[in-house]
């Protein structure tokens, strides 16, 4: 996610390469990125810390006490922390760090690769505006930003974060099922794609609900009827819930 970040930052100009620092435990992880993206690269956290006055916070949950003790001894109240960490609150961070330092949490996703992100954010009452006005310029240059309280940023990750991967499953269902039924796999997925791109529209029209958009699709004693009943007798819409509940509360355990 890291180098998501940084791409997108770079590729669209929001903040200067040689101002950007990486620091990755991986040495070839932190110089592939420094090549790639054409930033510099510090030799410790430490180091990152003395250079830097935002700090992206881009490792797994799991890391993140080994992380913040690193960062600790060099920590003072004048750098922005950022954090894209699934279940980690702001309330951890400042608690480990020992400082009243400015937090944000956010929970991009994977499509800001491709300038395409939405991402959630929530922050401590002490970031100054203009500090907050600046993160969300750097992940609005790589798709939306949406602004959340923070008892939202663990439930968020099933809406935003996460989800990506429910939709590639569901895409290669249908994908493996249209092979299965002789359709060439490269025309099913263009079909696939576009039909997804095109309902994602039709989502966003204010007048139109999803079950107005299910009813238009569904003609009387038609096709889709009968394909919707296969997915209402396997308890469909129950299935997300459960995995998206599942996720929250994975979420939640990460962050104990
Ligand atoms: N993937 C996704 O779609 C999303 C991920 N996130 C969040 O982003 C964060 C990163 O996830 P992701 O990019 O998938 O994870 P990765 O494991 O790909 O990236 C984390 C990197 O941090 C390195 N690392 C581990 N410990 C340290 C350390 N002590 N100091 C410096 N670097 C260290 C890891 O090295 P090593 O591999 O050797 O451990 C790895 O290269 C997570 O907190 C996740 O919750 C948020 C939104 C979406
Ligand atoms: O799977 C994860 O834990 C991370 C957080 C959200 C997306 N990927």
């Amino acid at each position: 996610m890291a180098g998501a970040i940084i791409n997108g930052i770079v590729a669209t100009g929001t903040f200067p390469a040689q101002q950007i620092y990486v620091f990755d435990i991986n040495p070839e992880k932190c110089e592939a990125l420094k090549q790639k993206a054409g930033i510099q690269a510090a030799d410790s956290i430490r180091q990152l810390i003395e250079k830097c006055n935002i700090v992206f916070l881009a490792v797994k949950p799991q890391n993140f006490a080994e992380v913040l003790t690193a960062v600790k001894p060099a920590v003072n109240e004048k750098i922005l922390f950022v954090s894209i960490a699934a279940g980690i609150s702001t309330q951890y961070i400042v608690r480990s760090l020992d400082c009243g330092c400015p937090v944000i949490r956010t929970m991009p996703n994977t499509p800001l690769l491709i300038g395409k992100g939405a991402t959630a954010l929530s922050r401590t009452a002490n970031v100054a505006d203009e500090d907050f006005q600046l993160v969300l310029s750097l992940f609005s240059a790589c798709g939306t930003v949406t602004v959340l309280d923070e008892s939202q940023m663990n439930a968020v990750i099933s809406v935003n974060s996460s989800s990506p991967a429910y939709i590639y499953l569901f895409a290669k269902a249908m994908l493996d099922s249209a092979v299965k039924q002789g359709i060439a796999a490269d025309t099913a997925l263009q079909l696939i794609c576009q039909t997804l791109e095109g309902s994602a529209e039709m989502l966003r029209q204010p007048e139109l609900t999803p079950d107005d958009l299910i009813k238009m699709v569904s003609s009387p004693g038609g096709t889709t009827l009968k394909a919707l009943d296969v997915f209402y007798e396997h308890h469909f819409e129950q299935t997300v819930d459960e995995a998206m509940r599942a996720c929250t509360k994975r979420a939640e355990e990460l962050g104990k």
